[in-house]
């Protein structure tokens, strides 16, 4: 959709109209790779005082959030029915969906639709460029093969085209849709791209059960993992954003918050489309698929309490993870994992069940890493945990190591944006090292499992002939 960009420089008379206040801040252009930014417009100490410098106040009412959504569709009649007809499912979504309207109201293409707000302006402020890889082109998007943000990415993107089909459908007989969007393709799977990535990279938590929203001018502000500013909420007088104690800021010096200590690397390049450099969060998350040839498979994803994924992380100088779905997915029905398929008393829908030792263990099934331990053979479930996670490992370094050629040659070229290669390549070394690391961490525990007495008797049972088996003890 076209829009009537209005540059930056109109935000400090859109700040004034609208009770935002800088003090002793204002927005700047820091150059390419960080866009916008907030500065000090003067020397600031918040050392050694309790006078700790406020430098930036939004009123309440300019925060975006599930209950200010509902506020504006009740003023706007055109929202409502937008909001009726797609929205309802999420928070996200109804906050897509008003940010898509601002933008419509805004545009040439408006044909006296929806009322104007304060964000119709300011949405006509944010940037078109946001640096999140959905928005990356293909040939960026394939410097992310074999990390872990290649699946989430695909997946996104897949998502996103869905919810953008499903809006065209749901609003094709609203007349104003038809006429603003869809008749002309005015609108297009861009601007959903667009009015998505704006959510994730700009919308934050706020407290007193405001929840996740978006704040105009806050939004202004850059991440630093050394954060010299906070910001805080009170249902009377909005958000303020105030220098941290202990600090001394130059003129001119930039004004930073933290968008969140545990975030990996991969997360902040989906969410915001940059890396911490100074990150000392070291962990990526794999997806994790079952035997092709398990004839329980399909049946472990769907009694499985959310998605099958591994995550693998560093603890101090120790490699960690977790996987609670390798352990039930390691399980066979010789071990004592049973599925049944449970038939209602009135006969409608049947419900999955799952049997673990003969207990129905269906409202624990990621559990299995405990239930598994105080089994006899906790040390051969623990072994074959190892193996699959080594396995899991070693196809994502190979995927990783084979793209390398390809990636680097790719990566010089002019298809390619400056920031966006050296983001990607500084995730690709990141998460190798990590999963190196995690491979070796991996070797080390099986050889120490393949010792344990449990192993050593259970592998010599499965080695002895039939005859003899049967008067072993029996493990399976
Ligand atoms: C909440 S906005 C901050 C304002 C933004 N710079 C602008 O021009 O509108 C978040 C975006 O700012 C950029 N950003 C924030 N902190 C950054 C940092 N430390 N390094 C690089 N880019 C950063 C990223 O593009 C991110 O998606």
């Amino acid at each position: 959709m076209y829009r009537e960009k209005i540059p930056v420089t109109a935000l400090p008379a859109w700040s004034k109209l609208n009770d935002v206040n800088f003090l002793d801040s204002k927005v700047a252009d820091l150059g390419a790779s960080k866009g916008f930014g907030l500065v000090t417009e003067r020397a600031l100490n918040s050392k050694d005082t309790f006078d700790i410098p406020t430098l930036l106040t939004i009123p309440g009412d300019l925060i975006l959030s599930a209950e200010t959504v509902e506020e504006h569709a009740k003023a706007d009649q055109d929202f409502r029915q937008l909001l009726d007809a797609a929205g309802g499912k999420s928070l996200r979504g109804d906050v897509l969906l008003f940010l898509l309207m601002q933008t419509t109201i805004g545009s040439p293409n408006r044909n006296h639709v929806g009322l104007s707000t304060a964000w119709t302006a300011y949405t006509n402020m944010l940037p078109d460029l946001i640096p999140v890889p959905t928005l990356w082109s293909e040939e960026e998007r394939f410097l992310l093969l074999g990390t872990s943000l290649e699946v989430a990415v695909t997946a996104k993107l897949a998502t996103l085209l869905r919810e953008f089909e499903a809006l065209r459908e749901q609003t094709a007989t609203i007349s104003w849709c038809k006429k603003s969007w869809w008749d002309d393709e005015a609108l297009e799977f861009r601007d959903w791209l667009l009015v998505d990535a704006w959510y994730r990279s700009r919308s934050l938590e706020l407290p007193n059960n405001v929840g996740e929203c978006m704040v105009p001018v806050l939004d202004m502000v850059n991440h630093s993992s050394q954060p010299n500013a906070y910001y805080e909420h009170t249902p009377s007088s909005g958000v303020s954003l105030l220098m941290r104690p202990d600090k001394m800021l130059e003129i001119g010096s930039e004004i930073t918050i933290s968008y969140g200590t545990s975030k990996s690397e991969a997360e902040m390049l989906f969410s915001y489309g940059f890396i911490d450099e100074q990150s000392t969060n070291k962990s990526l998350v794999l997806t994790v698929d079952p035997f092709p040839d398990d004839p329980l498979g399909k049946a472990k994803v769907a009694a499985f309490e959310g998605p099958p994924l591994l995550r693998i992380y560093a603890d101090q100088d120790k490699i960690k993870w977790e996987c609670p779905f390798l352990y039930l997915m390691l399980l066979n029905e010789e071990d004592g994992l049973e599925f049944r398929m449970l038939q209602q008393t009135d006969g409608s829908r049947s419900q999955l069940k799952v049997f673990w030792q003969g207990s129905d263990v269906s409202d624990a099934t990621n559990t299995f890493e405990t239930l598994t331990s105080e089994h006899p053979l906790s040390d051969v479930f623990s072994l074959r945990a190892i193996a699959l996670l080594q396995d899991r490992i070693r196809q994502q370094l190979e995927r990783l190591y084979q793209s390398e050629g390809e990636v680097e040659l790719l990566a010089d070229t002019p298809f390619v944006g400056p920031d966006r290669r050296s983001n990607a390549i500084l995730l690709r070394k990141s998460e190798r090292l990590t999963l190196e690391k995690a491979f070796a961490a991996a070797d080390a525990q099986k050889n120490e499992l393949v010792e344990s007495r449990v192993v050593l008797r259970y592998l010599g049972s499965m080695d002895e002939p039939a005859d003899e088996k049967t008067n072993s003890d029996d493990f399976a």
